[in-house]
């Protein structure tokens, strides 16, 4: 964890698009721990508290309202504020490895990037919310958009939320932005190919956390 402040515990995100199998790996992650009698707290974002799913409900009801880009990113950033206070924070203080589905960097990707809200601000929103905590390690799952397109249709049908429903030009931007995050903190991310059978994905994330956070493979 990086925040100037040592937790026992380990906290590791799952990232990318919508579609690419994080909530699955994340389940077979926490599964797999557990195996190993660790205590594991999995949660989402946004949501993970009752205020931040309010929240969630606020932001991707797809007849909501249409935020600007700032409301959006202070709308995330109040919601991973309350989530990190009451849930995650507490999990890493016992000791507990904390699995969470996205965290501040799908907000770096959905609302930062080019065109929209500078990264710096991103995380400065994200030092007064959250005290600007890290994950020790962030899992970015990436598949093609066509293998990705076909999984949700498989999962949702056709219906999107607000802001996974946006087109084709904006996801990719978001999975560039991801790369591009990935390349720049190769300690805190590895990127792993998404498209195999889930247990094949499973076992790269395994040898992943044995290799970087010292757990048994
Ligand atoms: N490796 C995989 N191969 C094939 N289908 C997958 C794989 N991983 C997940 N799925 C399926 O694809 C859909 C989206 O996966 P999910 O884990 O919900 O993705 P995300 O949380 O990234 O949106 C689900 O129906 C899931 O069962
Ligand atoms: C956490 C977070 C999510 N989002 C978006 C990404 C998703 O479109 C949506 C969250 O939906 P989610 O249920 O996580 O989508 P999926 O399981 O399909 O990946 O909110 C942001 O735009 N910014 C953020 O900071």
């Amino acid at each position: 964890m990086t925040d100037g402040t040592e937790a026992p515990g380990r906290f590791i995100t799952f990232e990318g698009g919508e579609g690419v199998g994080k909530s699955t790996q994340v389940r077979l992650l926490a599964d797999w721990l557990e195996g190993q009698g660790k205590d594991v707290l999995v949660t989402r974002e946004p949501g993970g508290t009752p205020g931040a799913e309010a929240i969630r409900a606020l932001l991707l009801d797809p007849t909501g309202t249409d935020w600007t880009l700032p409301a959006e990113a202070l709308l995330f950033a109040a919601a991973r504020a309350d989530h990190v206070a009451r849930v995650i924070r507490p999990a890493l203080a016992r000791g507990a490895w904390v699995i969470c589905d996205r965290f501040i960097d799908s907000t770096r990707a959905y609302q930062g990037g080019e065109g929209a809200l500078p990264d710096e601000v991103i995380l400065q929103l994200h030092k007064v919310g959250s005290g600007g905590l890290l994950p020790d390690l962030t899992v970015l799952l990436e598949v093609s958009p066509q293998i990705a397109a076909r999984r949700l249709l498989q999962r949702d049908g056709l219906a999107s939320d607000r802001i996974g429903g946006r087109d084709a030009r904006f996801h990719a931007r978001v999975a560039h932005r991801f790369a591009e995050m990935a390349a720049a903190e190769p300690h805190r991310f590895a990127r792993i190919d998404g498209g195999a059978v889930a247990e094949a994905v499973h076992a790269a994330v395994r040898a992943c956390v044995a290799q970087r956070l010292g757990s048994k493979a």
